[in-house]
């Protein structure tokens, strides 16, 4: 007979709030008892482990402590009335303490303590083998790894060895724990034991609603096309797809070496920028912690091909590979039988953002990288151009790839996620090119399915749409503000924001001049900002992400073009800032979704609008914005009126300051920049040469003004002597260490934190100048 499995049914409660349980079960005068001892009570088993193989039972005991010491050994403490049912300690249950308690150290002994209610779970044997009983106590903590949820899990088998499989398929108490135990809020999902181990270490709790939707819908083979909002955890719900299947594979171990020498990428990921691939590669990796063979393996661009050449066939292959277009291309353009090894394994092929890879210059990448791979539907060979079999014939030549991938026949799913799809998309594809500025209205359901259709070879004719945020794209606690300024005062305007409201700040410009621009400039104002765009190294592209990501540097600043604005996942940003109106509503929607990422997490966007730009940030309202659920009274951009007398005592020390970065961005450049500006404009798409951004259809007569205005500082800042500069220099490190009286008393601009959120909910003062409309109006006359 199977060993019985042991456990409980009853919910947990992270160890945080679980001190007063636990303290009060250890002043219980308690002793320590074998498990035997125990006074274990049947639980009534539920339905839906009618199927789990080899469980039979769950007994459940209350009122027990158990201590773990340093070297794993395992005692039981149990009050003398909850030996044989306490009563006691049931009403105290029912009183509010029906949670478990989770791990808490126990400071006065040194000792790891798992409250009363953790440890419910025993064998229904009437006695235990010595065997059994050792095995009890090799029960440890794992409470530093795991965040203290798998402390009674083992990685033994049941054969107490260390289970050789990655998939450790026999550990069917362990699983069952895990999932009814420990994540029970997982539990409908069925997933296996590696990937709920890595839910509990990221402490992921409680599924997302695209992760709820969209996971059984892949595990059940369907193609999919799935919408939420940005920072909704859309990595995990293909991710955990992905490594679901990978499990499901049979184990390494029992393979044999001709099919070790076949392993194909089952999965490959496509991403529009290099900085996304690296996370999802990041995100994918802390997923498949306890899988550790499968490998995934990251393709972009501005590192070496040769080395990820290598890392691609290192460890028998990859199992995943994460890319960009372009980097794809080259690495399949490079013979080596790629083509045929990504036709023949794909079991997933997965388009992040979507409608930004389907978009602009990515698509013709994107496109060719799917003929290449082609469809192989079940039980056919696929699509085949001549290219392809030729790279084919090669492969299948030294590896027998070919015939053996045939006997197999993969059908391949196309999984497709965004937080937005956009409509000007279609145009750009048809070679109708589209509006500049916010031409592009983001994609009901119906046409974006239809257009995704037209596109993607999903394998499906009806591939699964999931929306998990129908009525919008942004996170649900972000608040969304607007400064009206003039043009030429943005850099003013960006001074005050930052100094007034230190935090974690993502600045957005439309062009890699500007970024060149305001790095100096904010650094002259000794506010270090890390520039990101895509003329960048890619080693500095990382540096400035990691510097800026640092848990270290609360308050940080990264000033980057849109190559950022896409899936990046950054911890605790607080605060962004749109220097200027980005060309498109969905651009708006993933800029701003760099913050308030995540079940509670809160974020402001502030968007920086000159005159020229109204028109643009009327027709952006109505687009992200939903009139009907703005009547709702739902929480929409907001004109925030900056305190302006003090945005005018700052504004001395941007003159100069700009006067200086100036001097320095003149010198830099060294006469090349007409050439360089020429290449950028060609290869960046988005990311155009305008130091202002002409929005919305106006502003071509003041962007002209600016043109000429610009030219003249340049001249100006050419013309500077040393000496000039070394004054400029001195009067503004003298006004820097003065500080700012922010008009109160007690407030000063150089001062802590202060709550922007909060700032723009009661924003006062001043009216709007030019936008001239309360947020209702402005939507009622656009929109409405
Ligand atoms: N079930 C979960 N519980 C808690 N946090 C989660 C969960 N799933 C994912 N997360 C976290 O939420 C954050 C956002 O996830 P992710 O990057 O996948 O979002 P996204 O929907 O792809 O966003 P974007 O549209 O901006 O690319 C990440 O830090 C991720 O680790």
């Amino acid at each position: 007979m199977p060993p019985p499995i042991v456990g409980s049914k009853k919910r947990i409660r992270q160890s945080a709030d679980s001190k007063p349980a636990v303290k009060r079960a250890k002043t219980n005068n308690g002793h320590k008892v074998t498990l035997d001892e125990l006074g274990w009570k049947e639980v009534p088993m539920p339905d839906r482990l009618d199927d789990v193989e080899g469980f039979y039972g769950l007994d459940e005991i209350d009122g027990v402590d158990v201590e773990i010491d340093g070297s794993g050994k395992v005692e039981y403490k149990v009050s003398t009335l909850a030996k044989g049912g306490n009563k006691k300690e049931e009403e105290e249950v029912v009183d509010g303490e029906d949670e478990w308690g989770g791990i808490e150290s126990d400071e006065d002994s040194g000792k790891e303590v798992i409250s009363k209610k953790a440890q419910k779970a025993k064998k229904k044997e009437p006695a235990k083998s010595g065997k059994q009983q050792k095995k009890d106590k090799k029960l440890k903590s794992e409470d530093n790894e795991l965040g203290g949820s798998f402390a009674l899990l083992s990685d033994e088998d049941e054969d107490g060895k260390i289970p050789s499989c990655p998939h450790y398929p026999s550990n069917q108490k362990e699983l069952i724990i895990c999932r009814i135990v420990f994540l029970p809020a997982w539990d409908s999902l069925n997933l296996s034991l590696p990937t709920l181990r890595a839910l509990s270490k990221l402490s992921f709790n409680t599924p997302t609603p695209i992760q709820s939707s969209a996971i059984p819908e892949i595990g059940a083979g369907h193609d999919l096309i799935g919408k939420a909002s940005t920072g909704s955890g859309k990595t995990l719900a293909f991710g955990i797809p992905i490594l679901e299947y990978y499990l499901s594979r049979p184990c390494k171990s029992s393979k044999t070496k001709e099919e070790e020498e076949e392993k194909l990428p089952m999965a490959l990921i496509l991403s529009p920028t290099r900085e996304l691939a690296h996370q999802l590669h990041a995100h994918l990796k802390a997923l498949t912690a306890y899988a550790p063979d499968m490998s995934i393996v990251l393709v972009t661009g501005g590192l070496s091909l040769q080395k990820q050449l290598r890392k691609l066939t290192e460890r028998g292959g990859a199992d995943v590979i994460v890319a960009t277009p372009g980097r794809l291309w080259e690495v399949v353009s490079e013979g080596q039988g790629w083509i045929a090894k990504l036709r023949s394994g794909l079991k997933f092929l997965v388009v992040d953002e979507a409608d930004r890879l389907l978009q602009e210059g990515h698509f013709k990448e994107v496109e060719e990288v799917m003929n290449l791979i082609g469809r192989r539907d079940a039980g056919s060979e696929g699509e085949s151009g001549s290219e392809g079999d030729a790279d084919e014939d090669e492969y299948s030549k030294r590896n027998s790839v070919k015939r053996k991938s045939q006997e197999r026949a993969i059908e391949r799913q196309t999984l497709v996620f965004s937080a937005t799809f956009h409509k000007g998309l279609q145009q750009k594809l048809a070679g109708r090119g589209g509006k500049k500025g916010l031409g592009g209205d983001l994609m009901g359901q119906r046409e974006s399915m239809e257009y995704l259709l037209k596109k993607l070879k999903f394998k499906d004719k009806a591939p699964k749409f999931i929306d998990a945020n129908p009525v919008g794209q942004l996170a649900e606690r972000l608040r969304e503000g607007i400064i009206e300024c003039g043009a030429m005062e943005k850099d003013l305007y960006l001074y005050y924001l930052l100094l007034r409201y230190p935090s974690k700040t993502l600045i957005f410009t439309n062009s890699i001049t500007s970024v060149k621009r305001l790095s100096p400039l904010l650094a002259n104002l000794s506010l270090p900002a890390h520039p990101l765009h895509s003329k960048m190294i890619q080693k500095a592209r990382l540096r400035s992400l990691e510097r800026f990501s640092s848990p270290t540097s609360p308050h940080s600043i990264l000033i980057a073009t849109d190559v950022a604005a896409r899936g990046l996942d950054i911890q605790n940003v607080d605060l962004i800032i749109h220097y200027h109106l980005p060309h498109t509503a969905d651009t708006y929607v993933h800029r701003s979704g760099r913050t308030a990422r995540g079940a509670d997490a809160r974020g402001v966007s502030i968007l920086l609008c000159s005159p020229d730009e109204v028109i643009g940030v009327r027709r952006l309202v109505a687009k992200v914005h939903d009139p009907e659920s703005l009547s709702t009274a739902r929480y929409a951009m907001r004109s925030f009126d900056a305190d302006r007398r003090l945005v005018t005592r700052l504004k001395r020390r941007v003159e100069l300051a700009k006067k200086v970065a100036d001097c320095q961005v003149e010198k830099a450049k060294k006469g090349h920049e007409d050439e360089w500006l020429r290449v950028a404009a060609e290869d960046l798409g988005v990311e155009y040469d305008s130091d202002g951004f002409t929005g919305g259809g106006g502003g071509g007569a003041a962007a002209g003004k600016r043109g000429k205005g610009r030219k003249k500082r340049r001249e100006a800042a050419a013309a500077a002597t040393k000496a000039e500069v070394a004054s400029w220099k001195a009067e503004l490190a003298g006004l820097l260490k003065e500080k700012v009286n922010a008009g109160f008393s007690t407030k000063y601009l150089t001062a802590g934190n202060v709550n922007l959120a909060q700032a723009l909910v009661n924003s006062e003062g001043m009216s709007a100048s030019f936008l001239g409309l309360e947020e209702r109006r402005v939507v009622d006359e656009v929109g409405g």
